[in-house]
């Protein structure tokens, strides 16, 4: 697991650091690591580091002295730096100083945008941790001559670094280096961070327990189930799958052919379109109705039913089976609605509640907003249950406060009946009997793998995305190994 913590959190831990070690010693190491980070990317997109040229964007706080005592380290190495102060009175004394010091050039925010166009590599020192709300007008007006890469100190000013909004204009940056460990931001805000590195400012053992965690490849590898030399077809969980129409069959396809890719044991359907789905996938036992389905160990319950009487039913019937149910799509419509629905359920069974926006305006009365880890979090509580919140990011929320991201690898996911497929992996993983929090998390990360290597440059469909599970799967069990 990867851990994320607020900025609350981070600051209270900085405060505990520098009280035992010496004065500015936390942010010479941090920009010791961030002028490591500009020289490769210098010579990554120029080819060479000595004589080419640094621009700093420089604000009123840490963040852009950072920014400068980077700057006096690539003097070192014969670039020639220029610092672009946007509130030279506040800027940091000893930074700046020492940016003056090793030869680094300062420029009037006038004279800003000719020195931008003709920069190999722009460093982002415009706010960190403490920024709240969008860029201001000079900063914006600057963003505008930049052609170079960027980088972003500890986080791309302009975006919310406890969730990752935006709602202005922001630092879009080819990659981002943070100090000390990973804020809500940098799992949240994919598009606008880059490729995100640590530098380890010893920082760690001040910092306890995450707020959020990002499961690794490691950890999904290891929850995986994959059969072992004593298992059955049944041993390894059953999944049942109540999803799609007579006129809508597609949903009960890309369901159960999900739950037919991600594990190795059986599973069923129950639904009007058990032909169809037998015809696609021969291996499903697939008969007209749940009440006739047979045992399974967790149900995936709602693509495509509908949200009439006959939806109620069944969705009241697999929450009274006494095992984990995964609620999509329909499902969760008609919990909103009909709340009753969810007597039904023994408390004791966990319950995943898979929204998007949508339907958890529906399930919560007002959409998720800025705060999506917070959002999650409070449906969770409501609904004693994991609550997996779709979006670019997708976040997971257990009922007892744990939650994750999932940050994707591009936006490949938005396409129709990609939803399906996930409730189909989510299902499998609940029948296994992995923890449901877990496997939503485990779902969620598979399910973004596939839809890069399906789309591998070019759109795709939730078809393409259901076929390139199996090596989803594969790619993390290698790459954990
Ligand atoms: N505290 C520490 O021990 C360390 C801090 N570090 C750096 O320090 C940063 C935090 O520094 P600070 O707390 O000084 O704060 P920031 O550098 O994040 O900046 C806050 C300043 O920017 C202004 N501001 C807030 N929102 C703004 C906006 N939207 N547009 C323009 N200006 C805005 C505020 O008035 C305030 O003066 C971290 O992000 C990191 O880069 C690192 O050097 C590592 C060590
Ligand atoms: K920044």
């Amino acid at each position: 697991m990867q851990g994320i913590w607020t900025t609350e959190r981070i600051r209270a831990a900085e405060d505990r650091l520098l009280a035992v070690t010496p004065d500015g010693e936390l942010m010479r190491r941090a920009a010791f690591g961030l002028a490591v980070h500009a020289a490769e990317m210098l010579a990554e997109h120029t080819g060479s580091v000595s004589g080419r040229r640094v621009t700093l964007l420089v604000g009123s706080g840490n963040n852009g002295g950072d920014a400068l005592w980077a700057g006096a380290f690539l003097r070192r190495r014969n670039v020639a730096v220029s610092a672009i102060l946007l509130k030279p009175e506040r800027a940091h004394a000893p930074g700046l100083a020492a940016l003056k010091r090793s030869g680094g050039k300062i420029v009037s925010l006038e004279d800003g945008p000719q020195w931008i166009r003709r920069t190999d590599l722009v460093i982002d020192g415009i706010v960190g941790i403490s920024a709240r709300g969008p860029l201001r007008a000079d900063a914006a007006a600057l963003l505008e001559h930049v052609s170079s890469p960027v980088l972003a100190v500890d986080l791309p000013s302009g975006v919310d670094p406890d969730t990752g909004a935006v709602d202005g204009p922001a630092v879009v940056a080819d990659r981002t280096v943070t100090f000390g460990a990973l804020k809500p931001v940098h799992a949240l805000a994919p598009a606008f961070c880059g490729e995100v590195y640590l530098v380890d400012i010893g920082l760690r053992p001040e910092l306890g327990e995450p707020d959020l965690q990002r499961l690794d490849t490691a950890d999904v590898a290891a929850a995986w189930p994959v059969p072992g030399p004593d298992d059955d077809k049944y041993s390894q969980g059953v999944v049942g799958v109540a999803a799609g129409s007579a006129t809508y069959p597609g949903a009960a396809v890309l369901a159960a052919g999900a739950a037919v890719r991600a594990t190795s044991g059986l599973v069923r359907y129950a639904g009007h379109a058990a032909d169809v789905v037998r015809g696609h996938w021969p291996e499903v036992i697939a008969t007209g109705s749940v009440t006739d389905a047979g045992r399974v160990q967790a149900w995936v319950v709602g693509p495509g039913i509908g949200t009439g009487h006959e939806g109620r039913d069944v969705l009241r019937f697999v929450l009274g089976r006494g095992v984990p149910v995964c609620a999509d799509a329909d499902a969760t419509t008609i919990i909103a609605r009909s709340p009753d629905v969810l007597d039904a359920r023994d408390p004791d069974t966990p319950l995943v509640l898979t929204p998007h926006a949508g339907e958890f305006e529906r399930l919560m009365g007002s959409p998720p907003g800025a705060d999506r880890v917070a959002a999650a979090r409070s449906a969770a509580r409501k609904y004693d249950a994991v609550v997996l919140l779709k979006g670019h990011c997708t976040v997971v929320a257990a009922p007892d406060g744990r939650a994750l991201v999932n940050t994707p690898r591009g936006s490949w996911l938005a396409t129709a009946g990609s939803g399906d497929v996930l409730s189909g992996l989510v299902g499998a993983l609940l029948a296994s009997g992995l923890d449901p929090w877990l496997a939503a998390g485990a779902a969620a990360h598979v399910h973004s793998i596939a839809g890069s290597l399906a789309a591998d440059g070019a759109p795709t469909s939730a078809s393409g995305i259901l076929g390139a599970v199996p090596d989803a799967i594969r790619s993390v069990r290698s790459l954990a190994s």
